[in-house]
């Protein structure tokens, strides 16, 4: 697997494509170039539009993925399938099988978002989310890389102070499949005093921390070499463990500075200095509230991707925001965390690097051209819905030439 690099955000020049070389078919939102010799790759991409806000941002995703494909001269061919509520509505289940096969089966698989309102009273097996944890379950994808990144075009948006937000590009790696999410025993039950109770459980095998420690170490060997192990070993058994674990396997990785922190304690470091952290390695559920809050320091949770690998077959790609029911069906998604999603599949789920970049530097340029959604809007840029966002990266694709990405 690929699982070891950043995500680089190099900003471009905005040049002209040398459109001599290539033949061009206008669309409505730019021009696709075909390569004059047919395209000798072809990637099976599973789409999961899912629901709220999740269709509007995969629909602006796909259209990135079909005009860099046709760029760097492969080809895509998509499977949308059912998922989360949308596929409850349709045939009573939130992961039917025929979507997992169609993502086992893909070369990647890109998921827009999950759950709303409709649903949130269901029983436990009939959640979306239910359908999700076992998405990630059923491809095995257990290590979710969450960067988070300040882009220089967007230190305004961020709630917190300029010289606190400025330069932070962290990357966390979450353990996805393991943990408190699925630890056994689980359930309601009654207690000794006939109170009803819920219960879950913590639980990691050695092999389990041993492998997402590893993706990490490496993770960090390829960024500033600094990796950060958050846990809570001064209470959970658990986390005793993983701390163990993660400190046995330092001697591997010399080149590694390896530090350990508390929950807690990383939680007010993100907002007190977040510029400290590099890689931070946790758990499944310390990695979901703390990516979470790392959203909020690049400006907006609509900016962040993520990528869920396993140690072999296709991974998972997905904003890390959810259905947003608040903004469902308006237009105001920010559809950029799924574009920079589109872009992780790209190079870690197909190894296409360029056809990545040529997203990552698009997304650069249009908030460089001023655009922004309302989510990261400030006076003096333009407020632009999710749709008229989405076409404008689609323009900066199309304007770069292959030497500036
Ligand atoms: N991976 C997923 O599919 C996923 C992740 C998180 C939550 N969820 C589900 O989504 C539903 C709503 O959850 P929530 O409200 O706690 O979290 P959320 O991430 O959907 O929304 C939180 C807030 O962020 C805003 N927001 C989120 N994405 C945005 C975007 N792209 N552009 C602009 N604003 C955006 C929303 O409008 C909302 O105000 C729940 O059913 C939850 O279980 C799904
Ligand atoms: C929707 C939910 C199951 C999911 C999680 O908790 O992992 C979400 O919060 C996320 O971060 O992708």
């Amino acid at each position: 697997m690929a699982a070891s690099s950043s995500l680089q955000f190099t900003a471009t020049p905005f040049n002209q494509f040398h459109s001599k070389q290539v033949p061009k078919h206008a669309t409505k939102w730019g021009t696709i170039r075909c390569s004059a010799a047919s395209p000798s790759k072809s990637y099976n991409i599973t789409l999961l539009p899912g629901d709220g806000i999740g269709p509007e941002v995969i629909s602006v995703a796909k259209n990135a993925l079909q005009l860099v494909a046709s760029i760097e001269g492969f080809e895509v061919a998509f499977e949308e399938m059912p998922m989360g509520g949308a596929a409850l509505d349709a045939v009573g289940v939130p992961l039917p099988a025929e979507t997992l096969n169609s993502a086992k089966r893909s070369d990647a698989t890109l998921l827009g978002a999950i759950g709303g309102y409709k649903w949130d009273k269901n029983e436990k097996h009939l959640k979306p989310e239910t359908g999700l944890l076992q998405l990630r379950e059923g491809l095995q994808v257990f290590a979710n890389l969450r960067p988070a990144t300040v882009l220089p075009q967007l230190v305004d948006a961020s709630t917190l102070k300029k010289e606190v937000a400025e330069g932070v590009d962290l990357m966390v790696v979450r353990e996805l499949t393991g943990g408190i999410y699925f630890g056994k025993p689980r359930g309601f039950s009654t207690n000794e005093n006939g109170q009803e109770i819920g219960f879950n459980t913590e639980v990691y095998a050695a092999y389990e921390i041993d492998r997402i420690a590893r993706i990490a170490f490496e993770t960090a060997r390829k960024r500033r070499g600094k990796l950060c192990s958050v846990d809570k070993a001064n209470v959970l058994e658990a986390s005793m463990l993983w701390r163990k674990i993660v400190t046995a396997l330092a001697s591997e990785y010399p080149d590694v500075e390896l530090s350990h922190m508390y929950v807690d304690n990383a939680a007010m470091q993100l907002v007190r200095n977040p510029k400290q952290f590099d890689t931070i390695v946790t758990n499944n559920i310390f990695g979901d509230i703390l990516s979470d809050e790392a959203s909020m320091i690049t400006g907006s949770i609509g900016m962040l991707p993520s990528a869920s690998l396993g140690a072999a077959g296709p991974g998972l790609f997905e904003p890390i925001h959810g259905s947003a029911p608040d903004i469902a069906g308006q237009d105001k998604a920010n559809p950029l965390a799924t574009m920079l999603s589109a872009a992780m599949l790209l190079k870690y789920g197909l190894g296409e690097e360029k056809a990545a970049q040529r997203i990552e530097a698009a997304v650069l340029d249009a908030l460089n051209r001023g655009f922004r959604t309302g989510d990261i809007h400030s006076a003096g840029h333009k407020l632009v819905g999710c749709k008229e966002m989405g076409e404008e990266v689609l323009k900066s694709i199309d304007s770069k030439t292959p030497a500036a990405v």
